[in-house]
Formats: structure tokens, sequence, C-alpha cells
């Protein structure tokens, strides 16, 4: 399907969800329409404002806990992400977006809830409660993400204190296997010791329809512009081609190099 109106990128609240650069991923998604000749919007949403519908894709990205509370609070009241989903919206979700898109997460020692708008629950640890919980996830964080995905490799950087998985009979399937650093957590039993780990094994993210949510920041979509055409093919349908400007692939080959996983 190609359009010819603008397409809608809803960058929401931008104050709370903003801590990481994630904003960047509406930077990218703008520009690489703009590079094909296709028109363009970004709207951003103001804490406080009502979420409109009427956006084709909503980008929220990571914060800190109270913060996080205040966005989940805000975005659950209208729902209208959920029904922008129902009828055809991608959501591309980060750490703290991810977590508040599920159906629960902890903050200041409650569990809050979330859009339910994935399957998937956040807690402080999922290991018995004797265990000491796990260091915070702090670090460059490496992705081999699903093969039904057609993606590169993703790199990014993540810091979280939840830990992610998926429910019982859950829709979609995770973005990908972790190579490096914690994603998801492997509900707790991750190899790599907490914060700064390098363990991998465990995964990261959920794609369901749509819906995207995952632990890296980045921005995301700077690091890895194939996931951000992705986003724009499941609005667009086949997009022109576009070389990735040598900026881009200087900075993924970087991170390839810098990153170099066994
Ligand atoms: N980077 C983030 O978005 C953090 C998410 C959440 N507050 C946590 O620490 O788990």
């Amino acid at each position: 399907m190609r359009r010819s109106s603008a397409t809608r990128i809803a960058l929401i609240y931008p104050e709370l969800l903003g801590t990481y650069g994630d904003g960047g991923n509406a930077i990218v998604l703008e520009q690489r329409l703009r590079w094909r000749g296709l028109p363009v919007e970004v709207v951003s949403v103001p804490a406080g404002s009502p979420v409109p519908e009427s956006c084709d894709i909503y980008l929220l990205g990571g914060g800190e806990d109270a913060p996080q509370v205040l966005a989940a609070d805000g975005i659950r009241q209208n729902r209208a992400i959920v029904r922008a989903v129902g009828s055809g919206a991608a959501v591309l979700a980060v750490c703290a977006g991810y977590q508040v898109i599920g159906a629960t997460f902890p903050s200041g020692g409650e569990i809050h809830e979330g859009l339910n708008l994935v399957d998937i629950e956040t807690r402080r640890s999922f290991a018995p409660p004797e265990t000491p919980p796990p260091g915070r996830a702090v670090g460059d964080i490496v992705v081999e993400p699903d093969p039904r995905l057609g993606l590169p490799t993703l790199y990014g950087y993540e810091n979280h204190a939840g830990r992610t998985r998926r429910l019982p009979g859950a829709g979609g399937f995770p973005l990908g296997v972790v190579r490096r650093g914690i994603g998801d957590g492997d509900g707790g039993t991750e190899s790599g010791g907490g914060a700064g780990g390098s363990g991998g094994g465990g995964t990261d993210g959920i794609v369901d329809g749509r819906v995207i949510g995952t632990y890296l920041h980045g921005p995301v979509l700077a690091q890895n512009p194939a996931l951000a055409d992705l986003l724009l093919t499941w609005i667009h349908g086949e997009l022109p081609p576009l070389d990735a400007p040598r900026e881009a692939q200087v900075l993924r080959e970087a991170r390839r190099r810098a990153l170099a996983t066994p």
C-alpha cells in the first residue's frame, strides 16, 4: 500500500520518556522518509495531553521509574494507542516504553498496570524471593534478531533494573537472542551477572503484529536503520531503495568491531 498523505509519527511524552535520547528514533524515521521524497509529520505529544488516535507510528522511549508511572497513567487513560494498533498503526517501545506496553511493571516497590498491548510482564526479579535481585543491566547490548524479520544484527545500549518475560500463551515472538548484554534477562536467570554482564543467550524484546518492544537505546533506529525501514514498510508497503548515508555505515561498522561477540 503506497500512501499519498503524510506519515504521522507520534513521539509520546518526550519529557517523561526521553531520558536516553530515544526521541532520536523520530528523527531517523522522519529523515528516512524525507530522503525518499515521502511526506512525513512528527507529532510530539506532550505529557498530560491526550494521545491522538490518528498516527501511523507511535514511539515510546525510556525513562526513570517515577516518570514511567506518570507516562503509563497518561497512556492508559484513553487507550488511543491500542485502538490505533487495531487499525494498522505500528509501535516502537524502548525500555520503560517496552515495560509500559506490557501487563505490569515495577516502580517504587509496587507493581503498576501497563497498557496490556503485548503479553509481557516486568518485575525487579523473577528469581525466588530468597535470592538477591540481579544488578541493573547497564552497557552495550547486541541482539541477533529473529530470522522472520530479515534484519541484520541489532546494536544498542541498555540501562534498566527491570527484568521482563512473556506471559503464558503470549502472542508474537521475541525480537531476538541476546549475544551480549542482558535484554529481558531470561526470567532473572541470565548468566551475565547483572550490571555490565556480557553473558547473553536470553532474549530481548517482543514483536507482536506491528508492535515492537525492546531494551535497546541508542537511539536504536540510528544504529539500526534496517529496523527503521521495517517499521516504515509496515505502514507504506515496499519503499524505494535508499543508500544508507556513509555515516550510518561507518557507525554500524564501528559498533560491529567494538562489540564483536565470540
Ligand atoms: N532505561 C529505562 O527506560 C529504565 C526503565 C525502568 N525504569 C527500569 O529501570 O527498569
